[in-house]
């Protein structure tokens, strides 16, 4: 104890000591100085508590995101800008319904469905399919990752869509605009190196989402363009019942040929539902968000375009039993025999109805039908809605 605390504690004492004998005296000194050395000792502990704490949020700190660390100390914000309803009027941008023009002007909702990507580092790029006016973009754009390609049909929006640009130079962020379908957009021409993390997103026009989904799900299972990284994610918007297709399991009233697609190749998981009414102008479905990461081990290696032929003709009599359609495949004069015999090396039940069919069911009848044609390859040209019907000898009908 310093001299001054023990001065303290003698005047203390002095003044009470009218009422209390030496022994009590000393008794309560005692008990004094035990308090106040407990007290200094609490105080140090304090204190080495605060450095330690102050050590690990430093450490934690180093180890964050140059981005994470940017919008944590600046509360990044982008530059002022015109909001989206103006920009709208200001261009006068009119959705138009051949483009399947409906606008998300609702930061929270573009902000939640970029948060669907998961984690965006200063290194990732991310394409975005349609930015229209630019709502999702400017929601990536506070996200900072490397690199955005923006790949938009209608020129109407590169004014607005250049001015976002210039805003993200002031963060670093590299931004291309492309005024171009999606369909047809050279993925090879643009794509970052493979070392790169990219994410593709986009709220889909909903004329063009089923066909896009299903040409990238073939890049996926040939690991091309976009997908050369087992890396590379999908973000996507898509009509409610379409989305809910996408991700039905076994035995789901949705379950067809999209589920089966997406879900050989792809872990598809429905995020969350958008009511149309969110969107301006309103379609009159809303609308499903779907994140789709393409399987680190695909579950097959069988050619994209074999399986999906099989799985379509499966699914092309959805109410009847699997082998009914599976029979159309094969010209009439032997399909049921052929059917019968291909559905029993592939141990599946002929009888179960083709959204009771599982992705592994499904693949190894596309199996046994791939070896039927390596066997007879003039079967694999047989097309039961064609003209011209062939039989399994070959010859015409
Ligand atoms: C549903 S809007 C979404 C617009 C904006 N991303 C939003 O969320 O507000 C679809 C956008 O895709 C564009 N688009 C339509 N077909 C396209 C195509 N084939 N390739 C690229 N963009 C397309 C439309 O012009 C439109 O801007």
């Amino acid at each position: 104890m310093s001299g001054k605390e023990q001065q303290k504690l003698n005047v203390k004492y002095a003044e009470s000591s009218l009422k209390l004998d030496k022994a009590q005296l000393e008794f309560m000194k005692l008990i004094e100085e035990q308090n106040l050395e407990r007290v200094q000792k609490l105080k140090r502990l304090r204190r080495n508590n605060l450095m330690t704490a102050a050590a690990l949020i430093t450490s934690v700190v180093a180890n964050m995101s140059d981005a994470a660390v940017r919008i944590l100390k600046s509360g990044l914000r982008l530059p002022p800008l015109p909001t989206l309803r103006d920009i709208v009027k200001l261009y006068n941008l009119r959705a138009v319904k051949q483009l399947s023009q409906n606008f998300l002007m609702d930061e929270r909702l573009t902000d939640k469905i970029v948060k669907q990507c998961g984690q965006i580092n200063s290194n990732d790029v991310i394409l975005e399919v349609g930015p229209g006016p630019g709502g999702i973009t400017r929601s990536i754009i506070r996200r900072e990752p490397k690199r955005l390609i923006l790949v938009e049909k209608d020129a109407r929006f590169l004014p607005t869509l250049e001015q976002l640009r210039e805003c993200a130079k002031v963060l670093n962020i590299e931004v291309d605009i492309f005024i171009d379908d999606i369909l047809r957009f050279n993925m090879e021409n643009h794509l970052p190196a493979i070392s790169q993390r990219l994410h593709l997103i986009g709220n889909l026009p909903f004329s063009i989402s089923t066909r896009l989904l299903i040409n990238w799900l073939e890049d996926v299972s040939m690991r091309r363009r976009a997908f050369q990284s087992s890396c590379t994610t999908m973000t996507l918007t898509f009509q409610k019942e379409v989305a809910e297709r996408i991700c039905a399991p076994v035995g789901h009233e949705q379950r067809c040929r999209l589920s089966v697609m997406s879900q050989i190749w792809t872990r598809p998981m429905l995020k969350f539902i958008i009511p149309g009414k969110a969107f301006v102008p309103k379609p009159e479905v809303d609308v499903g968000i779907v994140k789709l990461i393409p399987l680190k081990e695909p579950k097959t290696t069988l050619d994209f375009r074999l399986v999906e032929k099989v799985v379509r003709h499966i699914f092309n009599m959805r109410q009847k039993y699997c082998r009914r359609g599976f029979e159309t495949l094969f010209p009439p004069d032997q399909r049921e025999s052929i059917t019968f015999e291909l559905f029993k090396e592939a141990d599946v039940k002929d009888t179960l109805r083709p959204f009771q069919l599982s992705v592994d069911e499904c693949l190894r009848l596309a199996t046994v039908y791939s070896n039927f044609i390596q066997e007879k390859p003039e079967v694999a040209s047989y097309n039961f809605r064609g003209p011209k019907q062939i039989t399994c000898e070959g010859q015409a009908a």
